[in-house]
């Protein structure tokens, strides 16, 4: 038989000519795979939610063959002793299952509940690093929007998610959902009924939280992760200023090979990570925690971190029941529905809300220092503070029971925490970005610090500095201008109450034009020019 000889070289060729020929996908697929993206360390945070997100999908689905979401009573029988012969839900049973007899079970139910974890944390750090760089501004505002839903979809995804077991945890996470509904005026107890089938906890919950875990909110992501990341490729990811960097173009590099592999391995290594951490530190031993009782809740029940500030701002709500006619409406219902509408939605606007404070209604492709402005990093710092006790309010009969310390005064300091540390966190941020400008400033003008002490004929003792940029005819630098905000002279005006309180809040003052790198023409529609940074 004549052996046909096959040409190495030409083969792929033609095999990715057959392909284009009959799907023409060689057009799209080349201007992704070109595609320029800008490098930075921060920008490596919204890649963490996306790999966390991929690795709840996968160990999710291996959940989802065990998991039986049932709350139909049975007498259990597994491999966990203490708990033999314990009345509990189909659903607690097969958690454990999962947990004692299915081979590398617990290892994906923690690897799942760490990836969860992971997968909120980065979300919220991805959050920062846009809102402190001002990546939010136009063109980005609606992938901001889009990013808070997700926020909202990923607690959502996360309260389900741990009420599915149906262990005393779970099943205390979910008596305070239905205390919530049924604060709702008018409502309240209609709604609550129709989601739990009845008075709590009936035996529906499980099953419907379940299809909304696996199916609705799993998907509701995936759509919106897409649009997100379908923006950020539309719109170009954004750049710090730097050499060769401005508004109109972006520097970086090619989709593939580089950034492809680069990204490929930062994924192993956050797999890897979560699988170390889910083999190596425990988390949510629901065997512990016993089957779900509607009489039972037990001290130190936690939910998971991203919850913990709604926790918190319920312990805080002081006792204030109002009566409105009939109708009377329970302290519960400020904090839990009013509260968290607003600081879920609320932030959604944000960027319109600056934008029309600033009037600065240019595109921005660079990114801004946190430190040049001010404004903007005293309202993130209040907006953290707050969080933070919320947070730290949600354990606060842990932090009382560990540290001998009486609930009551935990109490009463995150009732006044509350009201006195966010204006705190906005003076003291502010005035640390003034100083930072500050310092820049000295820095343009006299260049930086070499460590070098020369003495002059004199006698006296100077550090020398190295310029930055060119100088002058006796050796002196230039100054360079410096694009930051303006420190008023006077800082608070003594006089009357409303400057001064203005002064307090807002101790800087806005240039004539709001602050962007020097010397960005505004552009319109897509027009950055891509370029790679020359690394091949
Ligand atoms: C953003 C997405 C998700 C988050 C934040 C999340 C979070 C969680 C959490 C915290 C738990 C409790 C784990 C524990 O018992 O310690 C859980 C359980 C579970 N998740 Fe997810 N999950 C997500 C996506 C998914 C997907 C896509 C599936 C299936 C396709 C899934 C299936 C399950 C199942 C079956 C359980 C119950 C297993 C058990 O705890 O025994 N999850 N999820
Ligand atoms: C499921 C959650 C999320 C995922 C998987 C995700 C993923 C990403 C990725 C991979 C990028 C490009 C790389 C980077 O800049 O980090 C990005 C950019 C961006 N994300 Fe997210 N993100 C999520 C949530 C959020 C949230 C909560 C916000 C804000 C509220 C947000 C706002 C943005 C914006 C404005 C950009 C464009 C940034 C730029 O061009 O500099 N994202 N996101």
């Amino acid at each position: 038989m004549k052996r046909r000889k096959v040409d190495l070289q030409q083969a792929p060729v033609n095999a990715a000519k057959g392909v284009d020929e009959r799907f023409q996908a060689a057009t799209p697929l080349r201007a992704l795979l070109n595609k320029v993206f800008p490098d930075h360390w921060s920008f490596l945070l919204g890649e963490i939610a996306l790999f966390s997100f991929i690795i709840l999908l996968l160990t999710g689905v291996f959940l989802t063959l065990f998991f039986d979401p049932s709350m139909k009573e049975v007498a259990y029988e597994g491999a966990y002793p203490a708990l033999r012969g314990t009345e509990m839900s189909a659903a607690y049973e097969s958690s454990l299952h999962i947990s004692f007899e299915v081979r590398g079970g617990l290892f994906m139910r923690q690897m799942h509940h760490w990836a969860a974890l992971l997968f909120m944390a980065s979300i919220v750090i991805h959050m920062a690093r846009i809102f402190f760089t001002g990546a939010y501004r136009k063109p980005r505002e609606a992938n901001w929007a889009i990013g808070m839903i997700l926020f909202l979809l990923g607690f959502l995804a996360g309260f389900t998610g741990y009420s599915l077991p149906d262990d005393g945890l779970s099943g205390t996470g979910l008596r305070i959902a239905s205390a919530i509904m049924l604060s709702i005026p008018v409502v309240g107890t209609w709604l609550s009924a129709s989601i739990f089938g009845g008075e709590f906890p009936g035996h529906l919950i499980i099953g419907r939280f379940y299809i909304a875990h696996v199916l609705l909110i799993p998907g509701g992501l995936l759509a919106l992760i897409s649009v997100h990341l379908g923006l950020v490729f539309k719109q170009k990811h954004t750049q710090w200023p730097g050499p060769m960097r401005t508004n109109t173009n972006v520097v970086g590099e090619r989709m593939f090979p580089r950034y492809a592999l680069k990204q490929g391995g930062f994924f192993m290594a956050v797999f890897g990570t979560v699988a170390l951490m889910a083999g190596l530190f425990q988390i949510n031993p629901i065997w512990l925690f016993g089957p779900y009782r509607a009489s039972e809740v037990s001290s130190a029940s936690q939910p998971d971190w991203y919850v913990m500030f709604m926790d918190g701002l319920v312990r805080l709500m002081p006792n204030w029941q109002i009566y409105i006619g009939d109708y009377s409406i329970p302290p519960l219902f400020w904090p839990a529905v009013v509260g968290l509408g607003a600081l879920t939605t609320g932030p959604i606007f944000w960027p319109w809300i600056e934008a029309r404070k600033s009037g600065d209604k240019r595109i921005h492709n660079l990114l801004e220092r946190p430190r040049d402005n001010p404004e903007r990093v005293g309202i993130g710092a209040m907006a953290f503070t707050f969080f933070i006790i919320a947070t730290l309010s949600g354990g606060n009969d842990v932090i009382a029971d560990k540290f001998h310390i009486s609930l009551n005064a935990m109490t009463w300091a995150g009732r006044i925490g509350m009201l006195v540390l966010p204006p705190l966190a906005y003076f003291i941020s502010v005035r640390i970005c003034l100083g930072l400008q500050q310092h820049d400033r000295e820095v343009l003008a006299h260049g930086v610090e070499t460590g070098i002490i020369k003495r002059l004929p004199n006698g006296q003792f100077v550090e020398v500095h190295q310029p930055l940029g060119p100088v002058d005819d006796h050796g002196h630098p230039i100054p360079l201008e410096y694009g930051g905000w303006v420190v008023p002279k006077k800082m608070n005006r003594v006089g009357a109450l409303a400057p001064a309180v203005k002064g307090f809040f807002f101790p800087v003052e806005k240039p004539a034009e709001a602050p962007v790198s020097p010397g960005m023409p505004p552009v319109s529609g897509d027009t950055r020019e891509e370029i790679t940074s020359g690394r091949k």
